[in-house]
């Protein structure tokens, strides 16, 4: 049996809120959660807000930390303190991403920090991973010299995928990425998310309410309702066959 990129046991994440002056109130985020992700494989993690999906993508990264439960990739657990570690394996891209790239700075010196900081390439190498990466992504060698004021909607996304693929990660965390994009831009990167999983074995964890999107590209869903999981399985089969009321309406809203 293969063993998972990421596995997750058992899972669980309270907050304290503040009620009235003196009051606190328990809120549980997330409530035994477990699920595996295989590599070059997608899983996708389905639910309205307040369903607990940021939360989980937050303890993915390390952002926060779990009451209980475990995290592990590749088999071997992993802590708050080994994010740093790890954070080449995992990479997370978050709603519209091109719109958090930095205005004043060229894409090429954009991906070029990212290796100064996480690799010990030298500066040949360096050029050589960047126009390696923009050409994987259908841009060109010239592009390194653009700012992103200067590309299209479409070629931006790229260039956001670029920053989050040139470390070669194993895993994709792509939180509501794909959600704000038009539909055409939307699936010409679902299409060039789908060549590059092919070709470099890469996993995704897609993080959103877009059925229809999780239909067509995930292998897995969950669904996640009030910090719980319902349904788990194969996506085709949640479809066909959905076993919670919860996720029949949600599947049913999407059909119609
Ligand atoms: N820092 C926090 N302090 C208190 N409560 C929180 C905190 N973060 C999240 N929560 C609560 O935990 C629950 C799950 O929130 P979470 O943001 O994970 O949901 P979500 O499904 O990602 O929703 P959205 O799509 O709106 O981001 C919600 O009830 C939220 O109010």
């Amino acid at each position: 049996m293969t063993t998972p990129l990421l596995e997750i046991r058992q899972l669980y994440k309270s907050y304290q809120k503040a009620q009235g002056i003196f009051g606190r109130k328990t809120i549980q985020a997330l409530s035994d959660i477990s699920f595996s992700l295989y590599p070059g494989q997608t899983l996708a993690i389905v639910g309205e807000t307040g369903s607990g999906k940021s939360t989980l993508a937050k303890l993915l990264v390390g952002i926060e930390k779990p009451d209980s439960g475990e995290i592990l990739l590749e088999g071997q657990a992993v802590t708050i303190s080994d994010y740093k570690k790890y954070n080449h394996v995992i990479r997370y891209i978050f709603q519209d991403p091109a719109r958090s790239l930095n205005p004043h700075q060229k894409v090429g010196q954009m991906l070029d920090d990212v290796l100064r900081y996480s690799t010990q390439l030298n500066e040949e190498q360096r050029q050589d991973k960047i126009h390696q990466t923009l050409q994987q992504l259908g841009l060109m060698e010239e592009h390194a010299d653009y700012y992103p004021h200067m590309f299209s909607g479409g070629q931006l996304q790229r260039v956001a995928l670029a920053r989050a693929l040139i470390m070669d990660p194993k895993l994709l965390i792509l939180d509501e990425a794909l959600t704000a994009l038009d539909p055409s831009l939307r699936a010409q990167i679902v299409n060039l998310l789908l060549e590059l999983q092919k070709s470099t074995g890469l996993s995704y964890l897609l993080i959103t309410n877009h059925l229809r999107l999780v239909r067509h590209i995930s292998d897995h869903m969950l669904v996640l309702h009030q910090g719980k999981a319902l349904d788990y399985g194969q996506t085709n089969e949640v479809f066909s066959n959905p076993q919670h009321d919860y996720s029949r309406k949600l599947i049913k809203s999407a059909q119609s």
